[in-house]
């Protein structure tokens, strides 16, 4: 029998990751996730890992090396197809990029080799309803009874796609739209929200949610994906090219087998996390499969065109479309608490998301993941560095990551972000990154002493807003 897979979409940060570890803690399915980052720093895979007894490599499957929008016939098909020989499952839930589009995706499912052993249940697209209303639907009363409907915009003046314009694709292929973070929305802009979403996909059910907070059956066996409309692909993907042309003008939607990494150093990342906190026993010393390659890199690798000179196909893909830059931010000199707080307060409107481990004066046993999505910074304490430990156990866990690389004084502690943007100024923001570094004389002075907003225990999580004050 065909195991049934949902598909899940959204934005960068829209809550897909929250949304599905809820899914896993709350279903005794078993469900195998296949996790698509983009970004050298393959968080999402770790975070839905640290939250379940799942475990990268198993049944959470992270491809590291492409976007899956990219892989058709490739690598994703290959994975799924692996996965669905080499273990026990009952339902397969693909979270994809951020800035991964659905159809292609989805089409393998219904067409490629997956479609063999799977079937397309669902395809989910989580929406921040914050950012949806802020972006589409603003505060013009005048609209308030019958909102515009957004019409993708076109290029802009650097010749790449809005954002906002791949929102509207995953919106307008998708079979349930999740409106997520409601909190930071009221009422009246939250009906907004989900009237213009009405209009632009009347298809799709529509739920309002907070942290992705639903129901199992909502998300899981819904049969609502149309097999239909997805056999026949051509109308689907001739509605949203009408769209998309208004602005192109090219065939840049034709999506065609490309094996091609990008945006991706090839190394894995990071970071053993603290196994000595109730309820986070489950790793082992030396569980952390993930690679561990720490070069001081700044790998701008996103930059590469699809052009395949045979003329059949003008594959551009999103990053490159969307003006989405990606980059990392590895230092191995912690962060002043307050001066990185200032920043975090103070970010550029041309990032998009940023999400790694931090190393912060203060704060020297936990390793703090930083979030970056729409308005908000989280910093929420997910770990320990193993250098906080006894020698003996020191020596235990990183005789279990022989690659993990080891600063004399400082151990494993680093900070090491994914920075993701469009039409960022990459190298501005990593020297404002770097003004929230200790100076050389700070580093020799009492880090105790400084004011620190930053979380101490286990899993406590401090926000930073955009622009305004700590949470
Ligand atoms: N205020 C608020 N924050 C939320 C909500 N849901 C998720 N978040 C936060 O938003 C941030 C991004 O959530 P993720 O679940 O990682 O988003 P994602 O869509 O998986 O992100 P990418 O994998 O980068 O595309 C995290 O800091 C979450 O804690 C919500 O309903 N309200």
């Amino acid at each position: 029998m065909s195991v049934p897979v949902t598909v899940l979409c959204g934005e960068l940060g829209a809550g897909k990751t929250t949304l599905l570890s809820g899914l896993l803690e709350s279903t005794d399915r078993e469900i195998a996730v296949l996790v698509n980052d983009v970004g050298a720093v393959n968080v999402d895979a770790d975070l839905v890992e640290a939250r379940t007894d799942l475990t990268t490599g198993e049944e959470v499957l992270a491809l590291e090396n492409g976007c899956i929008c990219c892989s058709l016939g490739g690598e994703l098909s290959r994975s799924v197809i692996q996965l669905w020989k080499e273990h026990e499952f009952d339902y397969l839930v693909v979270e994809a990029s951020g800035v991964g589009e659905p159809e292609p995706i989805a089409r393998q499912f219904v067409r490629g080799p997956a479609g063999g052993p799977y079937d397309l249940d669902a395809v989910v697209t989580v929406v921040d309803a914050r950012r949806f209303y802020d972006r589409f639907v603003g505060d013009d009363s005048d609209e308030r009874n019958d909102p515009p409907i957004p019409e993708p915009q076109g290029p802009d003046e650097t010749g790449s796609r809005p954002l906002g314009d791949l929102l509207l694709e995953q919106v307008e292929f998708c079979d349930l739209l999740v409106v997520n973070k409601c909190d930071l929305v009221n009422d009246d802009e939250r009906e907004r929200v989900v009237a213009l979403l009405e209009t632009l996909q009347p298809r799709a059910e529509i739920v309002t949610t907070e942290y992705g907070a639903l129901e199992p059956e909502a998300l899981l066996d819904s049969e609502r994906f149309d097999l239909e409309t997805a056999a026949d692909s051509a109308g689907w993907k001739q509605a949203i090219e009408t769209d998309a042309a208004d602005g192109d003008g090219d065939d840049a939607h034709e999506h065609d087998v490309d094996d091609s990494a990008h945006g991706h150093d090839g190394d894995g990342h990071g970071h053993s996390h603290d196994e000595h906190e109730p309820g986070h026993d489950e790793h082992e010393p030396g569980h952390d499969e993930h690679d561990h390659s720490h070069g001081d890199d700044h790998d701008p690798g996103h930059d590469e065109s699809h052009g395949h000179g045979d003329g059949a196909h003008d594959h551009v893909h999103p990053p490159e479309r969307y003006g989405i830059e990606v980059d990392t931010y590895h230092r191995r000199r912690p962060f002043h608490p307050e001066r990185l707080a200032a920043f975090l307060a103070d970010l550029p409107d041309t990032l998009v998301r940023a999400k790694g481990l931090c190393w912060i004066a203060g704060r020297e046993k936990q390793a703090i993941t930083a979030s970056y999505a729409g308005s908000e910074t989280s910093l929420e304490v997910t770990g320990r560095w193993i250098a906080s430990f006894s020698e003996e156990r020191q020596a235990q866990y990183r005789r279990g990551q022989p690659d993990l690389a080891w600063d004399e004084e400082w151990g494993d502690r680093e900070t090491r972000l994914a920075l993701i943007g469009r039409n960022i100024a990459m190298e501005d923001l990593q020297s404002r990154l770097d003004d929230c570094l200790l100076t050389d004389e700070e580093m020799e002075s009492d880090w105790s002493a400084f004011e620190n907003p930053a979380p101490t225990g286990m899993s406590e999580t401090v926000t930073v807003s955009h622009g305004g004050s700590d949470s």
